[in-house]
C-alpha cells in the first residue's frame, strides 16, 4: 500500500467512525426522546448505508491502515466538546460531526473510485433530511413538554415598542410565568407580526412558550410556538393545515361538550371558562368553578393540559385549585398588578405548591 493510499484509508476509517457514532446518538435521540420508530430507523439505514459504502475497499484495508496511538488528532480537545446542558446539546453537536465527516468521506472516497465519493454523497443527503426530520420533531416535544409542566399562562398586549413587550416578557418569565399568549386586538397587522417576533425571541431565549391569538397566519408567519383560538374562530383542522404538525393549538371551551370535542380534535390544550368576572372581557354568562370541576374530571382519563381561565387572582386562586386544575390562565391579575412581578411569582409558587 503506498504512504497516499494509507493516508486517505486513515482519513476513512476515522471519518465512517465519526459519522457512524454522531448517526448513533441520533438514533438513540429519536428512539428514546421522541419514541419515534421512523427516525430511529432511517437513522440506521444510514449507518448501514455507510458500511455498505465501505464494503467497496479491499477487506480489511481501515483496520489495517488504523494507527490511534500514532493520530495526532486523539490529543486535541476544545472546551467546546464538553458543552452539553441539554440532550438537544448532544443532537446539535451529533448533526454537526454527521454532516462534516460523511463530506470528507465523500471528498476523499472520490479520491479511491468516483462511485464510492457519490454514495457518501447521497448518504450526505440523506442524513440532511434525517437531522431536519429530527430537529422538527425535537422542536414538537419540547413544545409539547412545555406546555404539559406549564402552570402559570398569561395574556399580555403589545407594549409601546417590541423591545418593551420583549422586556415584559423576560422580566415575567423570571417570575415565574411558563406560556405568554400575544392578545391584542387593537394592533394593526404590521404590529401584531412585529411584536410577535420580538416576542418570540424573548420566549426562545427564556425557555417559555408564546401563543399568538385568534391569528394563525401571524403563527405561522413567525416563531410563536402556536395559536389560540376560540370557538368561533378558524377550525381546529384548518388551522393544523396552515401550521403544519410542529405548533401548538389551543382552543377556548365552556362546557364539558366542547372539552370532548376539542380531545376528539387533537389540540395541545385547552382553555376553560369564564371561571369569575372579569376586568379584561365582559361575559353575561359564566361557566364558573362547577363547570372547572366536571371538566376536570373528564380530562382525568383523557388528559389534554387545560387552563383554567376568566377573572383569577391571587384571592380566588385556592377556589380554582379545589375543582382539580393545576393550571391557571390571566391577564388583569398580573397586568394590572401594582407589582405584576411580585404577583407573577406568587400565583407561580401556589400553583406549582400544588403538584409538588
Ligand atoms: C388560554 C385562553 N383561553 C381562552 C381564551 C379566550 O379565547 P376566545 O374565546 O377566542 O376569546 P378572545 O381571547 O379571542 O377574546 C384565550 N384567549 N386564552
Ligand atoms: C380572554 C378571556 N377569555 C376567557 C374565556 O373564558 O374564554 S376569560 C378571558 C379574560 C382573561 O383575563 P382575566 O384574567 O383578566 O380575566
Ligand atoms: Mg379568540
Amino acid at each position: 500500500m503506498t504512504n497516499k493510499l494509507h493516508s486517505t484509508y486513515r482519513i476513512l476509517d476515522a471519518s465512517a467512525n465519526r459519522a457512524c457514532e454522531g448517526i448513533r446518538t441520533t438514533e438513540e435521540y429519536a428512539r428514546f426522546v421522541l419514541d419515534d420508530s421512523q427516525l430511529a430507523t432511517d437513522a440506521k439505514a444510514i449507518r448501514h448505508g455507510i458500511t455498505a459504502a465501505l464494503s467497496r475497499l479491499p477487506p480489511g484495508a481501515l483496520l489495517q491502515a488504523r494507527d490511534t496511538r500514532a493520530d495526532v488528532g486523539t490529543t486535541i480537545q476544545l472546551p467546546s466538546e464538553y458543552d452539553r446542558q441539554t440532550t438537544n446539546d448532544v443532537l446539535a453537536a451529533a448533526a454537526a460531526r454527521v454532516q462534516q465527516s460523511l463530506r470528507v468521506l465523500e471528498e476523499y472516497g472520490k479520491t479511491i473510485d468516483a462511485q464510492l465519493g457519490q454514495q457518501f454523497e447521497s448518504l450526505r443527503y440523506q442524513s440532511y433530511s434525517l437531522m431536519q426530520n429530527v430537529l422538527l420533531q425535537s422542536h414538537c416535544h419540547q413544545r409539547v413538554s412545555r406546555i404539559n409542566e406549564a402552570r402559570l399562562y398569561l395574556l399580555i398586549e403589545c407594549q409601546s415598542d417590541e423591545a418593551s413587550t420583549a422586556k415584559q416578557i423576560e422580566q415575567l418569565a423570571e417570575s415565574g410565568v411558563d406560556v405568554f399568549q400575544l392578545r391584542d386586538k387593537q394592533a394593526t397587522d404590521r404590529e401584531l407580526y412585529r411584536h410577535a417576533t420580538a416576542a418570540a425571541a424573548a420566549t426562545e431565549r427564556t425557555n417559555t412558550l408564546l401563543i399568538i391569538n385568534d391569528r394563525v397566519d401571524i403563527a405561522a408567519a413567525t416563531n410563536a410556538d402556536g395559536v389560540h383560538l376560540g370557538q368561533d374562530e378558524l377550525p381546529v383542522s384548518a388551522a393544523r393545515t396552515i401550521l403544519g404538525p410542529e405548533k401548538l393549538i389551543g382552543l377556548s371551551t365552556h362546557d364539558t361538550q366542547q372539552v370532548q370535542q376539542a380531545i376528539e380534535q387533537g389540540v395541545s390544550y385547552i382553555g376553560c371558562g369564564p371561571t369569575f368576572p372579569s376586568t379584561t372581557k365582559s361575559f353575561s354568562d359564566f361557566a364558573g368553578t362547577q363547570f372547572l370541576s366536571e371538566a376536570a374530571q373528564l380530562l382525568e382519563k383523557q388528559p389534554v393540559p387545560a387552563f383554567a381561565i376568566g377573572g383569577i387572582t391571587e384571592n380566588n386562586l385556592t377556589d380554582v385549585l379545589q375543582t382539580g386544575f393545576e393550571r391557571i390562565a390571566v391577564s388583569g391579575a398580573i397586568s394590572k398588578s401594582d407589582a405584576p412581578n411580585e404577583t407573577a411569582k406568587s400565583l407561580s409558587a401556589q400553583l406549582h405548591a400544588v403538584t409538588n
